[in-house]
């Protein structure tokens, strides 16, 4: 009897996400940097506070597709933006959950913040590169953290060497937010990046329809109740305590 309980459980939480993963809605440009800036101005959230729990369901996320046990060796594309930023508190989350990180920062931001979240990537073990290898064959996992929704393409010249790097690449990318270089809302381009994981922050981004990766997840269970209605996001059913869900 237990044992029918048990597996009615696991069929029921498996099966609820995914009936309401088809209503989840999916943001353009200006709604995702609205709802940001909401969160900020009118909830009162700072920006360590998000990306924090941004990083880490991203690290989470990626611990249940890529565990370290077949991907010890990250490396870490962080971008100058926010999205960069997600990509450093993850690299700190992932060296604690027992993977061996590198960081790739090409364009550091000289803020107090991004500073704070350097210093403790270097205190907790993470590598800093300098050097991109061309085809990342030391690497079992690349985190794509270059650019998020505000990205405008086309991509400047200074990040150039390493979006053909991720293009040429044959190891797993793993995105966060949105796969960079693609357009918010557009279909992407024909030499764009194709990761095997995308994990969307808060909602879906328009162009994440184009996805056709393995593994899709949300992450960044941080929207309030009210502001979800607001905007009509209709996001699925996180289970239990979990910061992340498999869409
Ligand atoms: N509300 C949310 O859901 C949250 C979002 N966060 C993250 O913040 C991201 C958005 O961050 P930002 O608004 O800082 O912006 P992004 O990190 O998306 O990128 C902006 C940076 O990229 C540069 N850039 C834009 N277009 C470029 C191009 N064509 N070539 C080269 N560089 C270019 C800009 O100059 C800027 O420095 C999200 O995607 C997500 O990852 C989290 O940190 C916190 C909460
Ligand atoms: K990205």
């Amino acid at each position: 009897m237990l044992y029918v309980q048990t597996v009615l459980r696991k069929l029921i939480s498996n099966i609820l996400p995914r009936q309401s993963f088809k209503m989840v809605k999916y943001l353009k440009q200006d709604e995702a940097i609205n709802i940001d800036q909401e969160l900020f101005n009118v909830y009162k959230f700072s920006v360590d506070q998000l990306m924090e729990l941004a990083g880490l369901s991203c690290a989470t996320a990626i611990q249940k597709c890529f565990p370290p046990i077949s991907h010890q060796r990250v490396l870490v594309l962080c971008g100058p933006g926010n999205n960069g930023g997600d990509g450093l508190v993850c690299s700190r989350h992932m060296q604690l959950f027992g993977y061996s990180c590198e960081i790739y920062y090409p364009v550091r931001t000289d803020k107090l913040l991004y500073n704070n979240l350097m210093h403790q990537c270097e205190t907790s073990g993470v590598l800093v590169s300098d050097f991109l290898s061309e085809n990342m064959s030391t690497y079992d996992l690349i985190v794509d953290a270059l650019f998020g929704f505000s990205f405008k393409p086309p991509v400047r010249s200074k990040f150039l060497p390493v979006m053909n790097a991720l293009k040429k690449t044959n190891k797993p990318i793993c995105s966060i937010d949105v796969p960079s270089g693609w357009s918010i809302e557009g279909v992407p381009d024909k030499d764009a990046i194709n990761p095997d994981m995308l994990i969307s922050l808060t909602a879906p981004k328009e162009c994440a329809r184009s996805f056709k990766g393995k593994y899709h997840y949300l992450g960044g269970r941080f929207i309030p109740k009210k502001l979800e209605e607001k905007y009509q996001l209709k996001l699925p059913t996180y289970p239990d305590a979990e910061c992340c869900i498999k869409l």
